[in-house]
């Protein structure tokens, strides 16, 4: 490959930045936000730093006239954790409106085309009464002309029908999208408690089978005897045979009060059962990903079995509550034919005994059996129509819920559109995420947020020159609010050393870590960098700024070279540039050896890789961000010596001049640290060099006592 060989960001899974220009908003879906509570974020008033030198990172108005806000979010120290305040619902009727009006010219088409349908299938039972009047002689019109007017309706039906199905059907398609993707970024925004709290299962079937069953309401119910067509027959029908005759028109009256009762019976009792098989189905999916993405844990403890019977239990729950459908469906199939060979049996009798008696016309009572058996299938298949519209209602309220206790991460997702606002969007995918639904007081919102927010540059700058602070910072995870991981810790990593963090297991080492990189945020106290609070930047500025390579690097199931150049997402970066960062990460030597070099697939999650050569692409990729400050949390715990050496050696080149913190359990390896923090009971208790923390003959003389004595 030649030197101008560039690992482009993919469209479909990269942002690629260009200059501001201005686009459409994000959507609404994407980007519903609840008010900022109080205790959270307020405003004080503030001068225009100097500082600041990127106006981009500003902009709430046209990108050439910056506009920069008087106020700056002031972390005041308490709680940020917002009150519950349950954020609007993801699918609503307005949304599907908005969205539907987007495609005004199909849904009138698909409208005339609908009411063109019904009228044909509404005459053919007209023209089958005229057809017998003129066979018996009771219709003076020749039977060819009769014919001619039959064959055009024919013709004519199918034609209306495909216009009418096609353009519902791309309508429908379009706004799915639209809702899948805007679902896919409303997730991707979410606190990271959200993530703790749902499976990957139960969130993939929210985007698979949820919205399958929104879509297939309007995609499975387009057919003739189903959806708008069915309602606009039995609607149409029952004028039809009022029209015709006023005495025999109730008859039928009779079997649609019926089937509606039956529908109304089958509507109440059915909700729980297709919400009960909606989550079901979900669990399977969820059992699946599970036993598959853990299938060497499962092989090495030979627990197939044991899968097999969660397995098998998920699906008899799913063959349970499917049966339950079943009988439910059948019993209103059988009422619903009950209905209509009673209608059909009192239409004999009564339309029968009219003809006799002269009151009434063949042609009318034959156009009357037409019409029942119009009607049957009408209301049969609007009966299955709603049954369909249970299912889609159970799936949004399924999606709904998810949504509902959770909260998106306000400075991740007001970055992100911060950003997106300078994408050009010359680009379907980018699109699909956006919505014209904007209205000003959301963009009050977020413009008031994010012109508070501090200039990116500025935080880069920071960080390569000021010390990252932990002060006084208290921590408990969301889902366990009682127990209290950090209570009161002060940490300083200073600018451009290496801070070694050790202690016993479970002392809250690793949730520092969380905390730095603002997955979540201290329940107290403050993180800075360079006296900046670090919530005063948005997420996606931060992520910047920080690189973090752990015990169990995640690689995506792309070429060597493409997981590299992961580490700038957003830019065009070289061949030279991603060999440059392998080769200070001694990964390049191993990767020239691989069947295809730099463009070798590493499989899913860089399973056809090593431990250790994992580990050297993680580090190669953090190599290429060039982030101020480094984590490094048991980066070499998991890699035999000659790997670690190896892991090592890379990881001394990536420490050179960023502020780093790097967690071990093997004291050995922090022992040439500047500062050593040992960490126990959520807070610091110790701090000092090797030596003089021996020198103290506290907790980590013990420690390394401990350790001795183990290797010994
Ligand atoms: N996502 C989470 N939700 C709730 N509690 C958590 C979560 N992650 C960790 N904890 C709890 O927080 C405490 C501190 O865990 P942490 O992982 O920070 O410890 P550690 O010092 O890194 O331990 P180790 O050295 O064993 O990795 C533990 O009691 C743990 O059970």
């Amino acid at each position: 490959m030649g030197s101008s060989f560039l690992y482009s960001p993919s469209p479909s899974r990269f942002y690629s930045l260009t200059p501001a220009l201005s686009l459409p908003s994000l959507s609404p879906v994407l980007l519903q936000l609840p008010h900022f509570p109080s205790s959270s974020i307020s405003m004080r008033s503030r001068t225009l730093s100097k500082t600041i030198t990127t106006p981009f990172a500003y902009v709430t108005g046209p990108a050439s006239d910056p506009i920069f806000s008087e106020c700056d979010p002031k972390i005041d120290g308490s709680d940020p954790r917002p009150e519950k305040v349950r954020p609007p619902t993801v699918i609503s009727w307005g949304l599907l409106w908005m969205l539907l009006m987007k495609h005004k010219f199909r849904l009138v088409v698909s409208l005339v085309t609908l009411i063109c349908c019904t009228t044909c299938t509404l005459s053919m039972p007209l023209f089958s009464g005229q057809f017998f009047e003129v066979l018996i002689g009771a219709r003076p019109e020749p039977l060819w002309r009769l014919l001619s007017k039959v064959g055009m309706l024919y013709a004519l039906e199918p034609i209306l029908t495909i216009t009418f199905v096609t353009n519902m059907n791309i309508m429908w398609e379009k706004i799915m999208s639209t809702l899948r993707a805007q679902i896919f970024g409303r997730i991707l925004v979410q606190k990271v408690e959200f993530f703790d709290r749902y499976k990957v299962g139960e969130l993939t079937g929210l985007l698979t089978s949820d919205l399958g069953s929104l879509k297939d309401i309007v995609s499975e119910n387009v057919a003739r005897d189903r959806g708008f067509r069915a309602l606009s027959e039995v609607i149409g029908t029952i004028c039809v045979l009022f029209a015709l005759s006023p005495q025999l028109a109730p008859i039928l009256g009779i079997l649609m009060l019926t089937v509606s009762v039956s529908v109304a019976v089958y509507k109440r009792s059915t909700l729980p059962v297709f919400k009960a098989y909606g989550l079901v189905q979900a669990s399977i999916s969820d059992c699946v990903a599970e036993t598959f993405s853990a299938i060497r844990t499962v092989r090495s403890f030979g627990g197939e079995k044991r899968q097999m019977f969660t397995f098998a239990n998920q699906v008899l729950s799913y063959q349970s509550s499917g049966i339950k459908l079943a009988t439910f469906k059948s019993l209103n199939e059988s009422m619903t034919r009950v209905a209509v060979y009673v209608s059909l049996l009192s239409l004999y009798i009564l339309g029968g005994n009219k003809v006799k008696a002269g009151e009434l016309s063949v042609g009318t009572v034959a156009s009357f059996i037409g019409y029942t058996f119009t009607l049957t299938f009408a209301v049969q298949g609007m009966v299955n129509t709603f049954g369909d519209l249970r299912g889609a209602i159970a799936a949004v309220e399924r999606i709904n819920n998810v949504f509902s206790e959770v909260q998106i991460d306000e400075a991740l997702a007001y970055g992100l559109e911060r950003e997106l606002k300078q994408i050009e969007l010359n680009d379907d995918n980018y699109k699909l995420f956006f919505s014209d639904n904007y209205t000003e007081e959301n963009q009050q919102k977020y413009s008031h947020y994010m012109s508070a927010l501090k200039s990116s540059s500025n935080l880069y700058s920071l960080a390569w020159s000021g010390d990252v602070c932990l002060q006084d910072v208290y921590f408990s995870y969301p889902l366990r609010p009682d127990v209290e991981v950090l209570s009161g810790l002060n940490l300083t990593l200073k600018c451009g050393t290496i801070t070694a963090l050790v202690g016993p297991s479970g002392a809250g080492k690793s949730t520092i870590v969380q905390l730095l990189s603002r997955f979540y945020e201290p329940t107290r106290g403050h993180i800075t960098v360079a006296g900046e609070d670090v919530r005063t930047f948005d997420k996606s500025e931060w992520a910047r700024a920080i690189s973090i390579v752990n015990q169990e690097p995640v690689l995506f199931s792309v070429s060597v070279g493409e997981n590299i150049a992961y580490g700038l997402p957003d830019d065009d970066v070289s061949k030279e540039d991603v060999i440059k960062a392998a080769k200070a990460a001694n990964a390049h030597d191993f990767i020239l050896s691989l069947p295809q070099g730099y463009d070798t697939h590493v499989g899913e999650r860089g399973g056809l890789l090593s431990g250790g050569q994992r580990q050297r692409i993680a580090i190669a990729r953090a190599l290429l961000k060039n982030a101020p400050i480094l984590i490094l949390d048991e980066a070499t715990s998991a890699l035999d010596a000659v790997s670690e050496r190896l892991v090592q050696d890379a990881l001394n080149h990536l420490m050179k001049g960023r502020t780093t913190l790097v967690i071990a359990h093997r004291l050995s390896t922090v022992q040439n640290a500047h500062q050593i923090a040992l960490c126990s009971d959520g807070k610091i208790v110790e701090l000092g060099t090797h030596h003089e923390l021996l020198a103290k003959k506290g907790q980590y003389t013990s420690l390394v006592g401990t350790q001795r004595l183990a290797f010994e």
